[in-house]
């Protein structure tokens, strides 16, 4: 709702109230008009001033409402009702303007912020365009250019910035809210024509075609397949060749397709997920609510090697002290300097303060005596990890959170070194990990709730989004990248090349193919792993090299590091690239000739294979397991599932992850196709749909929101 006093007998402030962040709700909508009526009716009043509740002023659309029936005054009358009030009417903008609070400020006629104020058009990460009128006043206020850059990226500017761009007409460190009503009291009476944005004309600038050719391009490059960037400019566009009347025609017709789109839907459930997992559970009943973290002031880091100098970077900036550890004087001195680097970056590039100061490095593990939190990320090899666990165990302090960056290891085995299983925890971080936003936090048997929750807020303090996930091998994000990459591999040895599935992926949005991926990974990281899992058998030739545990096998990864071919660190893996470290992917002839000659040694015959079976046999394999770990209560719920892989393996965010797409598709035709593929290759393996999967299927595919009631049921019932 909306609250309405009188400030200094002349003016008549409207405050915003609808927590958390005052978002424009059915009743905030009805209040505002309501309180504006009031306020334009009483003689005494002569100004008015907008503001929200708890120093925020409005974080726009309540997006909560979006699912439902419209009730309430619609926003765009609300807007113009208060651009063509008699009475000035100025914005107290406190805390944030986003989407419509933006909108909302635009149509008062003056706006004042606070400093520490941020404002901007995020609708584009919701599938949404601006579209109270955002996309026709704001390039008639600032320019097409600027419009185009907030509107189509959906950055948040500063007060500072906004002032700059002319957003607002003052900023103040005093109280915004007091500031405003001192300047609705400078400004009464005055005339308002000109400060309505509606009436100004939209600057024409005389490159105008390239602009907007520019900022199509822009788009189309970082969109990939995501409509919303695009229809963004199409309605900035209609804002400087059309009539105003008109635009806002145009700029309803286009929010009303991407409103009604797949991919608004999918954003909208993502922003909700992202904010979902904080609220964690487990599946021994600990949650977010009634675990208490732990205080963590000092850190350390064991091993400085790719993820070790990210985490310490990562650690230092978000204010921990951290006491970083390597084993020699030359491997130490190397991460030193390569972290003083990326420190200097951070600053330069983002403005993140420098944080040399707060690391102290080591080659003795005895550093990390009087720490309160330790993060291994050594070689990834179990006998090592084990005497590390042993070390730390008997070195630090008591109730030390013991902590490793494993990718996949077994939590609990690692937990069984220590005199403290229950201090143990997988924090999974992501490559590089002071760039990814994707924390794993994984919790073994043991592991204490505490620990889970020192965890989670560890990675929330280091800015990333934490999920908390069950042991297994993979955990969540592995563990279904192996049917993903295994149906890949199925494919090369049926006929397809790498740059078949590859450009299937990327047009379905992932940045990248699974291969180019591979090579940027380095092949020899999964080959180590299957070498240790006894995969990789000597014998290439024969029926034994194709089958493993009884089951199907591809070892055309394992052959190809044989030959040296490890992406692109060696200038060669499943594309070929200038030179060793080069970055731009080929097609290489020698690999098409050497799938041809291993199809003739193992007796396949390639066919030709079409983009739907490429894209279901990858995705729908990786879904099934997702289904399967949501099964076995790895995951909590398909929330946690999706934004691991939204946040860590390239998913469209506007396919909303695997679970959300999947129910899109449907979870019966999933099952259908699945079973299609399994009967037409009953040798491969991944194609059998599991019994959760199954069960919603059959019990009519419920909404995503529906289906931990059916989870939560006894497994053995699945
Ligand atoms: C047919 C209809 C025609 C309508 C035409 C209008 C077209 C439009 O112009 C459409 C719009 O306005 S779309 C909305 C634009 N606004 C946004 O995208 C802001 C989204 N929120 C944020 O960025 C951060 O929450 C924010 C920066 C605000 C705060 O971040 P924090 O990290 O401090 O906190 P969070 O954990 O993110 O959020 C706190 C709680 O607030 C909830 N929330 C945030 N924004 C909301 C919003 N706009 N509507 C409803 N709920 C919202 C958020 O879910 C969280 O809730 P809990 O998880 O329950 O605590
Ligand atoms: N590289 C990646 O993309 C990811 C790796 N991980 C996991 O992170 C861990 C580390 O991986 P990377 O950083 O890639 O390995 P890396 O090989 O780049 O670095 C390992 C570092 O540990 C050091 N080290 C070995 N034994 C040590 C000991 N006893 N004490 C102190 N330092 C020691 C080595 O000198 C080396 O610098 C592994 O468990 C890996 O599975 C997790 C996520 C992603």
């Amino acid at each position: 709702m909306a609250l309405y006093s009188r400030v200094s007998g002349s003016v008549g402030m409207i405050t915003l109230q609808n927590p958390p962040v005052n978002a424009l709700s059915a009743a905030v909508r009805q209040g505002i008009v309501d309180m504006m009526h009031r306020a334009l009716s009483e003689p005494e009043v002569k100004s008015v001033v907008i503001c929200g509740q708890n120093g925020k002023f409005c974080g726009g659309a309540d997006i909560r409402e979006f699912g439902a029936k419209m009730t309430g005054p619609p926003l765009v009358p609300m807007v113009h009702l208060i651009e063509a009030a008699s009475k000035p009417v100025v914005a107290a903008i406190e805390g944030i303007a986003l989407g419509g609070g933006l909108e909302l400020a635009l149509s008062c006629h003056y706006r004042i912020a606070h400093s520490k104020a941020t404002l901007g058009f995020p609708e584009v990460a919701l599938g949404l365009l601006p579209g109270a009128g955002g996309t026709q006043r704001l390039p008639r206020l600032i320019g097409v250019p600027a419009a185009l850059d907030l509107i189509t990226t959906g950055r948040h500017v500063t007060a500072a910035e906004a002032r700059q761009l002319g957003i607002v007409d003052e900023v103040t460190d005093l109280n915004a809210v007091d500031a405003a009503v001192k300047f609705a009291q400078s400004v009464t009476g005055k005339s308002l024509d000109a400060r309505r944005i509606s009436t100004y004309p939209c600057p024409r600038p005389p490159d105008l075609d390239a602009i907007f050719e520019r900022a199509m391009q822009q788009v189309r490059r970082s969109a990939r397949g995501a409509i919303a960037p695009g229809t963004c400019v199409q309605a900035v566009h209609a804002a400087v060749t059309l009539p105003y009347a008109k635009g806002m025609e145009r700029e309803r017709e286009l929010f009303s397709l991407l409103f009604t789109s797949g991919q608004a839907r999918a954003l909208q459930y993502y922003f909700f997920a992202q904010r979902a997992v904080s609220r964690w559970s487990t599946a021994n009943g600990a949650r977010w609510d009634t675990s208490k973290p732990r205080p963590v002031r000092k850190a350390a880091v064991i091993g400085l090697g790719t993820m070790g100098r990210g985490i310490t970077v990562s650690l230092a900036q978000a204010g921990f002290s951290v006491v970083a550890v390597e084993t020699q004087e030359q491997q130490l001195s190397e991460a030193k300097q390569a972290v003083s680097g990326m420190l200097e970056r951070g600053a330069k590039r983002r403005g993140v303060p420098l944080a040399h100061d707060k690391i102290k490095y080591s080659c003795s593990v005895q550093a990390v005596a009087d720490v309160d939190l330790v993060i291994e990320a050594v070689f990834e090899d179990m006998a090592l990890k084990k005497t590390v666990f042993q070390q730390l165990s008997a070195i630090c302090k008591p109730g030390v959170l013991l902590c490793t960056n494993t990718s996949g290891l077994d939590i609990d085995e690692l937990a069984s070194q220590t005199q403290s299983p229950e201090l143990v925890v997988g924090m999974h971080f992501f490559a590089p990990a002071h760039v990814m936003q994707l924390l794993e936090v994984v919790y073994g048997p043991r592991s204490s709730p505490e620990v889970v929750a020192t965890a989670m807020q560890m990675g929330k303090k280091m800015g990333k989004v934490s999920v908390a996930v069950g042991n297994c091998r993979g955990f969540v994000g592995n563990r279904m990248l192996k049917p993903y990459l295994e149906q890949a591999f199925f494919l090369l040895e049926e006929g397809a090349t790498p740059e078949q599935v590859d450009q299937v992926l990327e047009e379905f949005g992932f940045a990248m193919g699974v291969f180019k991926v591979s090579d940027l990974s380095g092949l020899d990281v999964g080959w180590k792993v299957r070498k240790s899992d006894g995969l990789v058998s000597p014998a290439s030739t024969g029926t034994s090299a194709r089958i493993r545990g009884g089951s199907r096998y591809s070892p055309l990864g394992d052959l190809l590091c044989e030959r040296g071919r490890f992406g692109q660190k060696t200038g060669r893996g499943w594309y070929q690239y200038d030179k060793p470290g080069g970055r731009v992917a080929k097609p290489d002839p020698w690999l098409h000739g050497f799938l041809e000659e291993y199809r003739a040694q193992h007796g396949l015959v390639a066919r030709h294979i079409d983009h739907q079976e490429v894209l279901e046999r990858c995705l729908y394999a990786l879904i099934n397991e997702g289904f399967q770990i949501l099964q076995d209560g790895i995951a909590a719920g398909p929330e946690d599932i999706d934004v691991i892989y939204v946040l860590g393996y390239g998913w469209p965010r506007h396919r909303g992850g695997p679970m959300f797409y999947a129910g899109q598709v449907g979870l019966d035709k999933v099952v259908e196709r699945l079973e299609h593929y399994q009967q037409i290759h009953p040798d491969v393996p991944g194609l059998q749909p599991c019994s959760l999967l199954r069960k919603l299927a059959a019990s009519g595919n419920p909404a995503i929101h529906k289906w931990r009631e059916v989870i939560q049921k006894p497994r053995s019932q699945l």
